[in-house]
């Protein structure tokens, strides 16, 4: 449905997205997650057709934006991270302009306007003046205005930034009603939500795309990467030696030394139920007493770090070189 391949953008000398490719297929929810500047708002502002690409090429349904903006465009519809809203029109007023922009049918257009701001419930608004609007009911206007028409493909930038969490419940409610009839692609910053709404994300990070799956394959990912931490009552160095002979421990950080006791996590290169088992076992073997072991599952959260960090980190290794 949409083919993103080797974007490349640059604003003046810095490079804001390096080489990003993806495909979004039909009918599911794709978010779009990364730190602040990662590049989300210049790929949707890309796709859609609002801004130009140094290079690469975005097909919508087989037509490039580029080539073919009008055929292309025709699919999506487009809720920036600041929908450009006139503030002096009334929510109605507005709606029937952009059905207007939209090219919807003149006879076509009453109805449509009405589907939509019943949609996002905008109708005990619709005569007044988008100025006197509260936030969350300026960016429904702008949701409506994403949805008029009812393209195929509805893309929202950032869609409840900046709302209170009776709205942002709202607006991920009305995701997933439109997710029943359409492809949707949300940005966020936030990984619970795109955790929560979406059935696919892509992680980007510095203008790359560092990870992409389903929620559940992404937290996948997370296994092995799960740590042990554990109470041993001994010393420092007879509580190393006893890990020294452990198979599958990677990295050791001492917490709290104390006298007599120590606190330490455990990486592990392998299953950590295994190496837990192993750990309990040489220490009763020494008639060391562990007094406290616990496996701490790494989450979806711990992923999108290390993805976002390690990108981070290859790109100061390229700036040193
Ligand atoms: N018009 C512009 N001129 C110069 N630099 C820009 C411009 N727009 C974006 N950038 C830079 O490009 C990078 C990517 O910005 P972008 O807005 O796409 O990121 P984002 O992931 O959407 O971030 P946010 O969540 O903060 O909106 C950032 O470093 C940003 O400062």
């Amino acid at each position: 449905m949409i083919e993103v391949q080797h974007l490349t953008k640059k604003y003046g000398k810095h490079l804001a997205l390096d080489d990003l490719s993806f495909t979004i297929e039909k009918g599911q929810i794709y978010g779009f997650l990364g730190p602040n500047g990662a590049g989300k708002s210049t790929t949707m502002n890309i796709m859609t057709g609002y801004i130009s690409a140094t290079s690469g090429e975005v097909l919508i349904d087989g037509h490039s934006i580029l080539d073919e903006p009008e055929k292309a465009k025709k699919s999506i519809g487009y809720l920036p991270e600041i929908p450009p809203l006139y503030l002096d029109m009334t929510v109605m007023e507005y709606l029937k302009f952009v059905a207007e922009l939209k090219k919807i049918p003149k006879d076509k257009r009453s109805a449509e306007v009405r589907k939509a701001s019943t949609l996002v419930k905008l109708n005990d608004v619709s005569n007044r003046l988008i100025r006197n609007l509260s936030k969350g009911y300026k960016q429904r206007t702008g949701l409506a205005a994403a949805v008029l028409g009812f393209p195929d493909i509805i893309i929202l930038d950032e869609p409840t930034v900046g709302l209170d969490p009776k709205q942002i419940i709202e607006i991920r409610q009305l995701i997933r009603k439109l997710a029943k009839d359409h492809t949707v692609i949300l940005s966020s910053h936030i990984l619970a939500e795109v955790q929560e709404i979406c059935d696919y994300v892509l992680i980007i990070s510095k203008g790359k795309l560092v990870g992409s799956g389903t929620p559940e394959e992404l937290e996948e990912l997370s296994h092995g990467k799960d740590s042990i931490e554990l109470t041993v009552k001994s010393d420092a160095d007879t509580i190393q030696s006893v890990l020294d002979r452990i198979d599958g421990i990677q990295n050791v950080t001492w917490r709290n030394q104390g006298a007599g006791s120590c606190d330490l996590l455990v990486d592990t290169s392998k299953s950590a139920q295994e190496v837990c088992e192993d750990i309990s076992i040489a220490f009763a073997t020494e008639r060391i007493p562990v007094t406290r072991i616990n496996i701490l599952k790494a989450t979806l959260e711990d992923i999108f770090l290390e993805l976002t960090e390690s990108s981070q980190k290859d790109e100061e290794g390229e700036t040193k070189r």
